[in-house]
């Protein structure tokens, strides 16, 4: 069995958990409070600068050149997404932009750090392994959001983002390079590898469910 139909085998019942969540219920029906979505869009806007800068790391880690470029383009998307989320959805969602609304909160803080120390820290298989939600699991709500959305969803161009072909291709070769790092590798970071790809899979649950539930710092 190759490394990554083992990893989603391992996180099928989170997942189920994820598609299951109001935030992901009420995104598809087009009812989610606009609150929520706005702490969700200014979130995910510092996640992604942060992201992209880690999908760069592995970049500039990687020992094969095609590698490296991929995971360059990746970041690059990421800030380019990230572009976007300010020039287009910020203004059509009126989301606000001081600094101290959009001031990272505990679990953005927590899954940024999670990301950045295992790039530094831990092989770059494992760091391969803790980006891969980010990818395959966007892409399968996003999927899964397009195939049952309301019509007049005031989110469907969001939605849209993650449910393209672009996206997919992405999606594809993050898988490929995974699997193929993993071949190459130890049973003993395979099993990292794993572990990583479970944390960061429980983070991409925890960053919905806090925007669901905009969970800030206390005061
Ligand atoms: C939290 C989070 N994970 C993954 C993606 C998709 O890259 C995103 N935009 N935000």
């Amino acid at each position: 069995m190759r490394w990554s139909n083992q990893a989603w085998t391992n996180i099928a019942p989170l997942y189920d958990h994820i598609i299951a969540m109001p935030f992901i219920q009420e995104l598809k029906a087009g009812t989610l409070p606009l609150k929520k979505f706005q702490f969700y869009m200014q979130q995910d806007a510092r996640y992604l600068e942060h992201f992209g800068r880690v999908l760069a790391y592995i970049g500039s880690k990687s020992t094969e050149n095609d590698q490296a470029i991929q995971f360059f383009d990746f970041g690059k998307n990421a800030l380019i997404v990230e572009k976007a989320l300010h020039e287009t959805y910020f203004k059509q969602f009126k989301v606000v932009d001081a600094h101290e609304d959009s001031a990272i909160q505990p679990i953005c803080h927590h899954y940024i750090h999670f990301l950045k120390s295992t790039a530094a820290f831990e092989p770059i298989e494992v760091a391969v392994a803790a980006v891969l939600p980010c990818f395959w699991i966007y892409k399968e709500v996003g999927d899964y959001i397009v195939a049952k959305a309301q019509p007049n969803n005031p989110y469907q161009a969001w939605i849209d983002t993650y449910s393209g072909e672009d996206f997919a291709e992405g999606v594809k070769k993050a898988i490929a390079f995974a699997d193929k790092m993993a071949e190459n590798s130890t049973e003993d970071i395979r099993i990292q590898m794993w572990q990583a790809f479970e944390k960061a899979s429980q983070l991409e649950y925890q960053f919905w469910d806090a925007a669901y539930h905009t969970i800030r710092w206390k005061e």
